[in-house]
């Protein structure tokens, strides 16, 4: 069994590749990030730390890495003989890696099982992106006979690792992986720990519009308080008390839109508290604050949520005060942050608004965003 992993960073090492090395997958590596590369390709393995009331340690070995910028040959080639394809390169990333995932595709023999392609990104139905830019690039003759293309949900804390620690990964204990079973017919590939489920889209909208959601309120918060680590920004029981009212707002759009019981999302936000606030993961608020204007686009953690429950008539408030410190994040390093302080010192709140949230007047938040807006601009 053989599965190809593009994105050896953070969540590829710490979670997707053990998780598929656990499963006694042949794991190979890909990605563009040539000192990346070349260190796993010269080191045997390496460890998964999980921290947290329980920690452990894991080994992850007996992998390969290719360099998919410089070496596509060797890629196609890996993908022509794999079982599973998987990426955690970053929702925008995808159209960049579909090209080669389509060749390696079209170079399987016919009478191969279907390859199992799964994008693990935070975003909603991430895998249908991936797909939907396979198909403009594949030139093979029928991809459905090739390839299954299942979405996913991925959960699991790994922050940005202190640059002494080589390739090894400091994580959370906690994890979840769901995935939509209905493409595989019943013969879903075997991965422990996976949770295979009829229908991601609660899966994906719970994690995306609590997990996520909380954790950029927490980081931007955090951003403007001058706080570094996002569970100091969880102490601060001021950033506390905005974090868990935007979870409020969400769990109501949740429970009506999803049918999850009060009870039941209000346990899902507690123990998320608790992650956020775990003291071992030297988390950041620079790293959960990445790629506002990602953050900010209109099916995300923020404009998502909040244009379903303006629309319900449910309260926005707390989203709204969160996408206020959003628009506030000026991190010079980030190229996202730099673009959305240059568009809102340069353009109209109208448009700043249509550009960055993809919201229109007759949309019921509309007015209310455009206003958050003009107060950044006036100050
Ligand atoms: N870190 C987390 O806590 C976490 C948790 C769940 C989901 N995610 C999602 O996983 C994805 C990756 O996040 P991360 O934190 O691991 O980021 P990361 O920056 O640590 O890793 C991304 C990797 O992708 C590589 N990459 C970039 N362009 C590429 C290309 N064209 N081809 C191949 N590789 C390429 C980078 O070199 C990098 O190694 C994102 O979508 C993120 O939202 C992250
Ligand atoms: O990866 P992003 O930039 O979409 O979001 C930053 C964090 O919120 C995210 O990486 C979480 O740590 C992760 O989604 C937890 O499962």
């Amino acid at each position: 069994m053989r599965a190809v992993h593009f994105g050896a960073g953070n969540i590829g090492r710490g979670f997707v590749g053990l998780l598929l090395h656990n499963a006694g997958y042949e794991l190979v590596f890909a990605d563009v990030a040539a000192p990346l590369i070349d260190a796993l390709d010269a080191t045997p393995s390496y460890r998964v730390h999980e921290v947290g009331e329980e920690s452990a340690t894991h080994t992850v070995d007996g992998y390969s890495a290719l360099n998919s910028g410089t070496n596509e040959a060797g890629v196609v080639e890996q993908i022509a003989g794999a079982d599973v394809v998987t990426t955690a390169v970053g929702p925008n990333i995808l159209k960049f890696v579909a090209p080669v995932i389509a060749a390696g595709i079209a170079a399987r023999s016919a009478d191969a099982p279907r390859v199992a392609v799964m994008a693990c990104e935070n975003a909603i139905n991430a895998t249908d992106i991936l797909a939907a830019e396979i198909r403009k690039n594949y030139t093979g003759d029928d991809l459905d006979a090739r390839a299954i293309f299942a979405n996913t949900a991925v959960d699991r804390i790994v922050p940005a690792q202190d640059p002494d620690a080589g390739l090894d990964v400091t994580v959370e204990t906690f994890f979840e992986w769901a995935i939509d079973r209905t493409p595989f017919g019943g013969e879903e590939p075997e991965i422990p720990g996976v949770t295979w489920v009829d229908d991601l889209a609660p899966y994906i909208e719970r994690k995306l519009f609590t997990v996520n959601t909380g954790h950029a309120t927490s980081a931007y918060f955090g951003y403007a308080a001058g706080v570094h680590k996002i569970s100091d920004a969880l102490a601060d029981p001021t950033i506390r008390d905005s974090v868990n009212a935007v979870l409020q707002e969400t769990k109501a759009l949740l429970v009506a839109k999803h049918g999850f019981s009060e009870d039941q999302q209000q346990a899902y936000v507690e123990k998320i508290l608790g992650r956020f606030a775990n003291p071992h993961l030297p988390d950041t608020v620079e790293r959960v604050g990445r790629a506002p204007l990602r953050k900010l686009s209109r099916h995300e953690r923020f404009v998502g949520p909040a244009a379903e429950a303006a629309e319900r008539g449910l309260s926005t408030a707390a989203l709204e005060a969160a996408m206020a410190a959003a628009l506030r994040f000026d991190v010079p390093e980030d190229a996202e942050a730099v673009q959305l302080q240059q568009l809102l010192s340069s353009a109209t709140a109208e448009d700043v608004v249509a550009q960055v949230t993809g919201l229109t007047p007759e949309d019921a938040l509309y007015e209310r965003v455009a206003s958050l807006v003009r107060d950044r601009q006036a100050r």
